[in-house]
């Protein structure tokens, strides 16, 4: 990346823009988000290990995407097992949903289908064979307590296992490099037999028997059990993304551990149970106790990607790859729960702190993630135009039908979840429930981020699946306005501005007129 002008100051990344640049790429699905680091994500976005961010419904949609979630590390070590089992467990094709029987309630059965963005369940009978379908609309303008095989479609179209699988081997087996339909030329393979282009025909018949049948989601079976289901859109997702994978072809699970306890027990657990990417968190990452909780890590992870943080210099990220690190965590005081800057005036403006330490770690052939403070696509943009292999997203994603908060209605009946800082009192009260009170109270003093927030659901964007969407289009076509086909490309190619409060207000849009 190079600067249009020299900065004199600190930037975050409403301080600068990027500058189009020559370009020979035709289709914004020629880019490769694919990162460099060594968690094997193809798009370059981890859900935030934050207790109101990231449980396993989470991690399962972001892996499913070809992201990332990080378990927070207040979970039980005994718990985040049983995630990862269940995460392990589900399908990387398509999407997992609640069963329920005939003699169920409408209102139950609403409760439930809001936790997954197809908002829809799945009615079966005692032996987990398929018998209807119920969607959020048809519950509209009936009795709560009417039972689902009143208002269930029996006639929806069925897909098997064996099928959606046969398509997705079928749409693998080509030289195309990219996994969004287009050959690496920008060519579609030609005649279609195998390959991308084959694997999209397949997923538009797909779709196009669930619009005959008026259903935007329809179930999965293995033999005759419903298994899942997959839903329109999801149909179109699978031809865009390459879901993340461990070496079994299961989902992959990041979790995260504290630098404080049995460091050793917890990661073993961890690794036991399966994550793939351990994650060794503290405000501050470049101090003494974190140096020995990696070196614990290591010791016990060896061959494991190990991410730590966090920290905002050179000098932090050095230390940390040298003592084994892999990829390191950079931002202190960005997150919209953090109150760090505002308790100790420490921290540093997000773009300059990440640019600094992608190029430190880039020299010794690290990575960095860039943490918090994410509100646009552009923000993520900015990130991998500095360096970052990744980009850390917490409140933002708190607010989906998969993040774990319960979901609320305000006055106006607009959804939101509630979120929360991982320093706030609440999170310190929680992490230190098994101590004493006098011990708890010492601790709940350091209060660095806030106990509530209203995090609501974008009614255009209520998944996370919609958010991924919605931020990898705009990083494919920032990338394509750099002449960039890949996330290295990008960073190398980024020609980045410094504007002023009226530039950045400028770029926005409006929704009224002027006068
Ligand atoms: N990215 C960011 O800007 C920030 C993120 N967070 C998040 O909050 C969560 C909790 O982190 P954390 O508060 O570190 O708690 P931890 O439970 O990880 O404990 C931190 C340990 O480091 C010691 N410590 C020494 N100096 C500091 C310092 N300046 N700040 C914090 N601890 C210090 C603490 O001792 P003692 O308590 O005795 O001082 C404690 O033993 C993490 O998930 C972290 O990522 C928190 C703040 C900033
Ligand atoms: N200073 C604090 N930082 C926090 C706290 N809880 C989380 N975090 C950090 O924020 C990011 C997520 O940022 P967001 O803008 O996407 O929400 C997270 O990964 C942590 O590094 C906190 O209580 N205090
Ligand atoms: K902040």
């Amino acid at each position: 990346m190079r600067f249009l002008n020299t900065p004199v100051t600190d930037l975050t990344y409403n301080d600068v823009f990027l500058v189009p640049s020559s370009s020979r790429i035709t289709s914004r699905f020629d880019v490769d988000l694919s990162t460099s680091d060594p968690t094997g994500s193809t798009t370059p976005l981890v859900a935030a290990n934050m207790t109101a961010v990231t449980g396993k419904r989470m991690v399962e949609a972001m892996a499913r995407r070809g992201g990332l979630g990080v378990l927070p590390q207040d979970i039980p070590a005994d718990v985040a097992a049983r995630e990862t089992a269940w995460v392990k467990s589900r399908s990387p094709q398509f999407e997992s949903v609640r069963t329920m029987k005939p003699t169920e309630t409408v209102h139950d059965a609403l409760a439930k289908m809001r936790r997954h963005s197809h908002a829809s369940v799945v009615v079966t009978g005692d032996d987990g064979r398929f018998l209807g379908l119920v969607l959020e609309i048809d519950c509209r303008e009936v009795d709560r307590f009417t039972q689902l095989h009143v208002v269930m479609r029996p006639e929806v179209p069925v897909f098997t296992v064996e099928e959606l699988n046969g398509l997705q081997l079928h749409g693998q087996e080509s030289d195309g490099r990219n996994s969004h339909g287009a050959s690496a030329d920008g060519n579609d393979a030609a005649g279609a037999a195998s390959g991308p282009a084959a694997l999209r025909e397949s997923m538009a018949h797909v779709s196009a028997r669930m619009e005959r049948a008026r259903v935007h989601v329809a179930p999965v079976v293995d033999g005759e059990r419903v298994v899942g289901v997959i839903s329109r859109q999801g149909a179109v997702r699978s031809t865009i993304y390459v879901p993340n994978v461990d070496a079994n072809g299961a989902l992959k699970v990041g979790a995260a551990v504290g630098i404080n306890g049995d460091v050793a027990g917890k990661t073993q657990q961890l690794i036991d149970a399966g994550v793939d990417v351990l994650v060794v968190d503290t405000a501050h990452g470049h101090q003494r106790k974190m140096f020995e909780a990696l070196s614990t890590v290591r010791k016990v992870a060896p061959n494991h990607p190990i991410v730590v943080g966090n920290v905002v210099t050179a000098d932090g990220v050095r230390d940390l790859v040298d003592a084994g690190a892999d990829v390191i965590k950079v931002g202190v005081g960005p997150g919209a729960m953090c109150t760090t800057r505002m308790m100790t005036a420490v921290g540093r403006p997000q773009f300059s702190a990440v640019l600094e330490c992608a190029a430190a770690a880039a020299e010794l052939g690290a990575h960095v993630w860039a943490d918090g403070g994410v509100k646009y696509p552009r923000d993520v943009a900015l990130a991998l135009a500095a360096g970052a292999s990744q980009v850390m997203v917490g409140s933002w994603f708190a607010g989906t039908w998969e993040g774990p908060g319960e979901l609320n209605q305000d006055a106006n009946g607009r959804y939101y979840k509630e979120s929360f800082g991982m320093a706030s009192t609440r999170a310190v009260l929680n992490r230190t429930q098994g101590q004493e009170a006098f011990e708890r109270a010492r601790k709940a003093i350091f209060e660095e981020g806030i106990s509530s927030s209203k995090m609501y659901l974008d009614p255009r964007r209520p998944g996370v699946e919609d958010l991924i969407d919605h931020i990898t289009a705009g990083v494919r076509s920032s990338m394509t306005y750099a002449g960039a086909t890949n996330t290295r490309q990008f960073a190398d190619r980024a020609v980045v501005g410094v504007q002023n409060t009226s530039g950045y207000e400028e770029g926005r849009a409006r929704g009224e007129s002027w006068a």
